[in-house]
């Protein structure tokens, strides 16, 4: 595996494929700058090297070129991250972007417009890779949080530098840090996965049995694994056409003797709002007219004794409504469990749009091994999928 330390990049010019998909406020403000910040140990060992730096996004989703998708926008709070000038380019292909990517002189940063101007990118348009190509001379993939695309940028470029291509030190460690969970994990390891998103997810159920030895299944998940079983849920949130799917997993786990935990109990709420009313039942057993929002304190006390007994955690997925107040307790208890096994050892990764923000909101950022700046990227890898943007480089 190719990474940057096996290049020095004195005079060279690297085009580097970053993930600079960032959240703006209205007045196009970085919300949340943790990829580029993330991005920066590549950026200056390569302008340390004596090299410098073609900086190439997408940024949201725009429809054509539309000016709150540019990524001027974001060229200020680069540079300030980087504490490097960062040069704008209006374009990122053409004439316009090899004119000022010919002018870049080592230790200088040049930031493309957004790639997503153009439908090519993520058509993976061959011809428009090539475009890109001609602006440096050695690829780096730093872009984790897009490593499940294949576009222009992040796979089809690769094939323009058949020697001269490497992963960039983020997407190094965001490689090894699953590689972790999945394949050299200290046992026990454990994988929780909460969250609403049960069709996205419950194929990497299937997948990641053969890696833990135990999983915990919470948040809105549980109650398409309980209603599968017999279970009276309420009007919690269910997909039923994956019930018998469920079963299997169930079936599926046994047989490997992974041990399933699903939550006891739930916090039931008459409304979805913050000021329902709520009752805790048995997760078996909710009335009609009330649905599960949150963690029982008898799953939650369930929760911790397995999460300190595993030295490898793995979350994904909150275990309540988080985002209201009267509904985070569990998700909070659960970020101290997993904060405390951390303390005494345990390596733990957390990854997950919505995961993410959870770690963050309530402060365990810096208290557990690892947060991965891929939300899909980080999912598609647990499925055991190598990732179109990995597997390019690995070519
Ligand atoms: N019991 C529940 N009922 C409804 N929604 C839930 C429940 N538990 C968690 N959620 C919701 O799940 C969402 C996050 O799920 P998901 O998108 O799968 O997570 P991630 O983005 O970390 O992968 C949050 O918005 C949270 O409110
Ligand atoms: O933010 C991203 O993905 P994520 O929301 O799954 O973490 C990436 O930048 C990929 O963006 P895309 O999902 O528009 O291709």
């Amino acid at each position: 595996m190719k990474t940057l330390n096996d290049f020095n990049f004195k005079n060279k010019k690297a085009l580097i494929r970053v993930d600079f998909n960032v959240p703006l406020n209205d007045t196009f403000e970085v919300t949340d700058d943790t990829r580029i910040v993330s991005a920066k140990p590549t950026i200056i060992k390569i302008l340390e090297d004596g090299g410098s730096c073609i900086l190439m996004s997408h940024l949201g989703r725009p429809k054509g070129v539309q000016d709150a998708f540019s990524l001027r926008h974001i060229a200020d709070k680069v540079e300030n991250i980087l504490g490097v000038e960062v040069k704008f380019v209006d374009e990122c292909v053409g004439e316009k972007a090899e004119t000022a990517a010919a002018n870049l002189q080592p230790g200088q940063i040049l930031l493309l417009e957004n790639l997503r101007f153009h439908k090519e990118e993520e058509a993976g348009d061959k011809a428009f890779a090539e475009k890109l190509s001609k602006l440096g001379d050695i690829y780096v993939n730093d872009a984790f949080g897009t490593a499940h695309r294949a576009h222009a940028s992040t796979t089809v470029v690769a094939q323009f530098f058949p020697n001269n291509k490497c992963f960039g030190l983020l997407l190094a460690q965001e490689i090894e840090s699953i590689n972790k969970v999945l394949k050299t994990g200290e046992k026990p390891v454990l994988a929780i996965l909460g969250g609403a998103k049960v069709s996205s997810k419950i194929t990497i159920i299937e997948n990641i049995l053969d890696a833990v030895d135990h999983l915990i299944i919470g948040g809105g998940m549980a109650f398409t694994f309980i209603k599968a079983q017999g279970g009276k849920i309420g009007n919690s949130i269910c997909e039923d056409d994956k019930q018998e799917l469920a079963l299997e997993i169930l079936k599926k786990a046994k047989e490997k003797n992974v041990q399933v935990h699903i939550p006891v109990d739930v916090i039931a709420a008459d409304d979805f709002s913050n000021d329902a009313n709520t009752q805790v039942v048995d997760i078996t057993a909710i009335p009609d007219g009330w649905e599960g929002v949150d963690a029982g304190p008898k799953s939650r006390k369930q929760f911790h004794e397995v999460v300190m007994q595993c030295k490898t955690i793995l979350w994904n997925g909150p275990l309540g409504v988080f985002e209201m107040e009267s509904f985070a307790g569990g998700t909070i208890e659960l970020g101290n469990s997993i904060a405390e096994a951390t303390k005494n050892g345990a390596f733990s990764l957390v990854g997950g749009g919505d995961s993410v923000a959870a770690v963050k909101q309530f402060g365990f950022e810096n208290k557990v091994s690892y947060v991965s700046t891929g939300g899909g990227a980080m999912l598609e890898s647990l499925e055991g999928i190598v990732l179109p943007g990995i597997a390019a480089i690995l070519e």
